[in-house]
């Protein structure tokens, strides 16, 4: 067998509805929320708030009127005048690629979680922000056709390697200690379980989908400023439960705004703007976000119809513009408040008010912070 190549005999395509291992679901006694608050009916989105894209749009007419008016903070004075705007940083969104939004799987791999669970992570490449998007899928079923699709001159072991295989990977120890790599669905864990489980949902309903916008200051250095890597987690945690799920992962830190000026927007609101103001201030539109790449990556996936986690109305008409049905929008209660952590972190809870109040998303505000 050459270096490329595979013994046959060690690759066992799993189909994808009988014998297929779904891992374990963890379990359910941490729910927070209660089954009226997880099916809400879409439309429950409809709203009297302005939307961001709303926002966008009055931004870009009433520019100078807007930032002029911005409230001044009490210890600080800033410059009357907001910072030039740096010409020499890309545009968001700018098109990279001309002709039609292309999506492409490049390889994915299998992400155990703490929780006993298994997702596998879709690293995706685009034509139009040069940016790598990602995909955590969680259920076998749910397949990259980019992932899947032949490519031409590549042998068995390219395949492997990229993660275009049906199964689980293990490794066998020959007599010479060498390792050699087989497929299998043989590892079990309570195969028939929770195979029928997988079933019921995939027949039952859409999976649950979260298109998540990158936060590095929230996910990895568990900042108290915002709720984005509790939302993460949870999204996770519900998905790990239903045994199915897809978070999209779109590389947009700071509602697309970036790192460098989310930080500089942390600044202007330690003076007393809000995440609004402040992406002002910074002449960026509130939420300069789209999804898209989001959707795209959903019908490669093969997902037309989703059960929605979010609070955010917009990402539900853009993402219904694109042409992916919302059939549910799964709330997603910030856990803080859900523990009674009202007024324990200021920063996080006057975050989730403008959301609500400026941002339109659709969260009961505590009674301590109306
Ligand atoms: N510009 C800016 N972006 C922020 C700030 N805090 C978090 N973010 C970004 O906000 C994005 C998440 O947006 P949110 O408004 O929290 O939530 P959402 O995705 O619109 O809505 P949900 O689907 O309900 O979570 C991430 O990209 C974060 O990096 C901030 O203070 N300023």
């Amino acid at each position: 067998m050459g270096a490329h190549s595979l013994d046959d005999t060690l690759i066992q395509d799993a189909p994808l509805d009988d014998d297929t291992p779904v891992s374990p679901a963890p379990s359910d006694d941490d729910d927070r929320y209660p089954p009226s608050a997880r099916h809400n009916p879409y439309p429950s989105h409809t709203h009297q708030h302005p939307t961001p894209l709303h926002y966008a749009k009055t931004f870009l007419s009433l520019k100078p009127a807007l930032v002029s008016a911005l409230p001044t903070p009490s210890l600080f004075t800033p410059p009357t005048t907001p910072p030039p705007s740096n010409a020499a940083s890309p545009q968001p969104n700018a098109a990279v690629g001309l002709g039609p939004l292309l999506v492409h799987c490049d390889v994915r791999a299998r992400i155990p979680t703490m929780e006993g669970g298994e997702f596998f992570l879709h690293l995706y490449q685009n034509n139009r922000d040069g940016k790598e998007h990602l995909a955590l899928v969680y259920g076998d079923d749910i397949r990259s056709r980019s992932l899947d699709a032949p490519r031409p001159g590549e042998s068995e072991m390219d395949r492997v390697i990229r993660g275009a295989y049906h199964g689980r990977l293990r490794h066998v120890v020959t007599g010479s200690g060498s390792p050699l790599l087989s497929a299998t669905h043989a590892v079990g864990y309570h195969v028939e379980v929770n195979s029928a489980k997988a079933e019921e949902v995939k027949i039952a309903e859409p999976p649950l989908v979260r298109i998540h916008s990158e936060c590095y200051t929230g996910e990895v250095v568990h900042s108290g400023r915002c709720d984005c890597g509790d939302q993460l987690d949870e999204a996770m945690r519900l998905m790990q439960r239903e045994g199915r799920g897809v978070i999209v992962y779109l590389r947009q830190e700071g509602r697309n705004i970036g790192l460098l000026d989310k930080l500089k927007a942390y600044n202007l609101q330690d003076l007393g703007y809000d995440t609004v103001s402040a992406n002002l201030f910074l002449h960026h539109a509130p939420d300069e976000r789209t999804y898209d790449i989001a959707t795209a990556i959903l019908a490669d996936l093969g997902l037309t119809q989703v059960r929605l986690l979010t609070n955010n109305p917009d990402k539900i008409e853009q993402i219904e513009g694109d042409g992916v049905c919302v059939t549910e929008r799964v709330p997603m209660a910030p856990r803080a408040w859900v523990q009674g952590k009202i007024d324990t972190h200021k920063e996080l809870d006057l975050y989730l008010k403008v959301k609500v109040e400026k941002m339109g998303h659709i969260m009961d505000l505590p009674k301590a912070l109306l």
